[in-house]
């Protein structure tokens, strides 16, 4: 037995030992063993009236066993499995010390052993408990690191690539849902749609990368511009969309303002070297009792046509 007994904990990357299998054939065998050299150790003057205990201790034996089995089959990590593995060994040569205990007579150094191996219980729910434990806090950190990856999944997912601001799907999405809040708490709630004046000179006279430097840039102004206000949204090509709940047409104005002036100071290097002359265009609207995403969005669309319309460069509202 005490060469059998530490095969359980055996690493698993141990060649031979490493089919699964192959482990529940060498526990189930040092089970076996042990038990046959237990009894045979202790002869079979065996006293059957006690047959209800007799029948509750192998139903331990057997649930120990299997416990023991299972862990060491069920992929747990090496450090849970070993102890807990062990833990089942243990509890189940305690479940048959135990047998013996109930059924054989035995002198008194064999009686020394036989509690010796009743103690083992003790022993093995620590150790079941430590992989039990483990295993548990391995769980967890399982668990941590899948909500971790599917929040980061779902951020990527509803960020543009190119500006890092919410995409248009979650504009879609954001929309509706502001102003039916805006509704219920009956207060205000401002779209702003916010357009690139001649973006397509950009792109030709530059080159699409030079675009693309634009477009990263005035993403980044807005999110500086607005960095108090999250609603932040690339709508389309060269149109980013801005909600902003609990603010007024005036408030709203003077945001748009300050996100038009800033665009006339951005410094982005053109093709040829000299910082790009740039602008904006913005409508704005606020919606209005009863009104739907669809309508809000016509009428900002409106404005921003005006501001375009009236010579770009500035703020229009609808
Ligand atoms: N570099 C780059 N260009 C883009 C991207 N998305 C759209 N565009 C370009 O943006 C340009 C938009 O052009 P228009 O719709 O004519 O608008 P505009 O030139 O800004 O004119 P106005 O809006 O009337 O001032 C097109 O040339 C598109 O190819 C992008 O992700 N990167």
């Amino acid at each position: 037995m005490a060469v059998v007994m530490p095969l359980s904990p055996l690493p698993s990357s141990f060649p031979w030992y490493a089919d699964p299998r192959r482990r529940l054939l060498v526990l189930l065998l040092a089970l076996l063993c042990s038990w046959g050299l237990a009894c045979l150790a202790l002869g079979h003057n065996l006293r059957w009236e006690w047959q209800i205990d007799a029948i509750a201790n192998l139903a331990e034996l057997v649930i120990f066993t299997l416990g023991m089995c299972i862990a060491q089959l069920s992929g747990l990590s090496e450090s849970a499995r070993r102890p807990m593995v062990l833990g089942f060994f243990f509890t189940s040569v305690s479940c048959m010390g135990d047998w013996v205990d109930e059924f054989v007579d035995y002198s008194e150094p064999i009686e020394i052993l036989v509690e010796t191996v009743e103690a083992l219980f003790v022993f093995g729910l620590v150790f079941a408990g430590i992989g039990f434990r483990r295993w548990l806090m391995h769980q967890k950190a399982m668990l941590a690191q899948q909500t971790e990856r599917t929040q980061h999944f779902r951020l990527l997912s509803e960020l543009d690539g190119l500006t890092d601001v919410y995409n248009r799907a979650v504009f879609d999405r954001e929309l509706p849902q502001q102003i039916r809040l805006a509704h219920e708490a009956q207060c205000d709630v401002a779209l702003l749609l916010i357009d690139l004046d001649h973006f397509k000179r950009v792109n030709d006279e530059h080159g699409h990368s030079v675009g693309d430097q634009v477009l990263r840039a005035f993403g980044q102004l807005l999110k500086t511009e607005l960095a108090e206000h999250k609603l932040l949204f690339r709508y389309g090509g060269e149109e980013f969309a801005v909600l902003l709940p609990a603010v007024d047409l005036k408030t709203a104005q003077g945001l748009a303002e300050r996100v038009r002036h800033s665009t006339e100071l951005l410094h982005v290097h053109g093709g040829h070297g000299r910082p790009l002359v740039l602008s904006v265009s913005i409508g704005i609207a606020m919606a209005e009792l009863g009104e739907d995403a669809l309508q809000l969005l016509q009428r900002t669309d409106h404005a921003l046509y005006q501001a375009k319309q009236s010579g770009r460069n500035r703020v229009c509202c609808g």
